[in-house]
């Protein structure tokens, strides 16, 4: 049996830089038309200037025959030029912002302390019509990790939204109920991310049994019943969510060490797994608009012309792969014990 769609596009990856990027870029790239790149380097995307430098550099790094157009994002600091950001946009050297609230995640340090002080870039991104993409997150002393998405709905969407009702906005890697009610309540100019594996996973299984670091990500999986919701998200006609695969790898001694880093290497089998997620919700017939269209016309995209195609087949990824970056550097894939039901075609050069 096979299962062809228009090809999907990730709106929202972290393809890193130099030999990382190198080895890991060709898995995004075979599969997906564009991927919104991530600005959060150990030296932030902050202008215009390096986002260009970002982007030629991961050019440089496609295969021959994979046919793939990186979208660049910047990364916000209270600093933000304003008319670095004007131009940049328009000269479409990238394509929305992101905005880190500080220290909720990977390289967020440099990120936005007090929202209230990017408010006149907010201005100008709803005046030009330019996407402001968001870590959904606060995390601060008194709230629990469970707690950081629905603070940041209540502290800094919510605010934001009302300043600022016309600018578009993606809320990243939703991962509750509260969050997906939230999408579903309001206006076509909130769109949001759903990972592969917050729709695969919750907390249980990250933890119960043997501890999973492949499976530690931010925003950290959550219940069964957010799970749930998640599942409800992509079986409704809510048009707004999107593919987002979140794929963040961390070389193997900072993910499998006593203090891990969030993030999971997913783009080998990203598709693989929102297929068989479909398949099992009985929700094929819904999988092209979320990975191929959605998100394109949320960003106001071209639909992208060419296919991919899926056969049915039962697998496991469940053993462990090594990618050596160099002598003292490896990664790792996410595996698990759950089986896939669908795997790609690929192209025969
Ligand atoms: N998702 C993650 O757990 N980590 C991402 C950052 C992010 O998307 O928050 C990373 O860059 O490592
Ligand atoms: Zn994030
Ligand atoms: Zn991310």
């Amino acid at each position: 049996m096979l299962l062809k769609i228009i090809k999907p596009d990730d709106f929202h990856i972290h393809l890193r830089e130099k030999e990382i990027l190198k080895k890991i870029l060709p898995y995004t790239s075979q599969f997906f038309g564009r991927a919104l790149v991530m600005p959060n380097l150990n030296q932030p995307i902050i202008n215009s200037h390096f986002a260009s430098v970002y982007k030629k550099e991961i050019c440089s790094f496609i295969p021959k025959l994979h046919k793939f157009n990186p979208l660049m994002t910047l990364y916000l600091t209270e600093n933000c030029d304003k008319k670095m950001l004007v131009d940049g946009f328009l000269n479409k050297i990238f394509i929305a912002a992101k905005m880190y609230i500080s220290n909720t995640t990977t390289n967020s340090e440099k990120g936005i302390k007090n929202f209230e002080n990017i408010f006149h870039i907010l201005e100008i991104m709803q005046k030009i019509g330019m996407i402001l993409s968001v870590h959904g997150e606060i995390s601060d002393e008194k709230t629990d990790i469970f707690d950081r998405e629905a603070k940041f709905i209540e502290k800094v969407m919510i605010p934001i939204r009302k300043n600022f009702p016309k600018l578009k906005i993606v809320f990243e890697h939703i991962s509750t109920k509260i969050a997906v009610e939230y999408v579903i309540s309001e206006d076509s100019l909130l769109g949001a991310t759903i990972t592969p594996h917050h729709l695969m996973f919750n907390y249980n299984d990250m933890l119960s049994n043997k501890i999973k670091p492949h499976l530690y990500c931010f925003p950290i999986l959550k219940k069964k019943i957010d799970q749930f919701a998640l599942h409800k998200a992509i079986s409704g006609n809510c048009n707004r969510f999107f593919l987002g695969t979140d794929s963040a790898p961390h070389v193997l001694k900072n993910k499998e060490s006593s203090m891990g880093f969030a993030g999971i290497f997913n783009s080998p089998i990203a598709l693989e797994m929102y297929a068989t997620v479909f398949d099992n919700l009985n929700i094929l017939n819904k999988l092209e608009n979320f990975c191929s269209i959605n998100g394109a016309n949320f960003y106001n995209l071209p639909i992208n012309k060419e296919h991919i195609t899926f056969f049915k087949e039962t697998f496991y990824p469940n053993k462990k792969q090594i990618i050596k970056i160099n002598k003292n550097n490896y990664l790792s894939p996410i595996f698990f014990e759950k089986k896939l039901n669908w795997k790609i075609k690929l192209k025969e050069y």
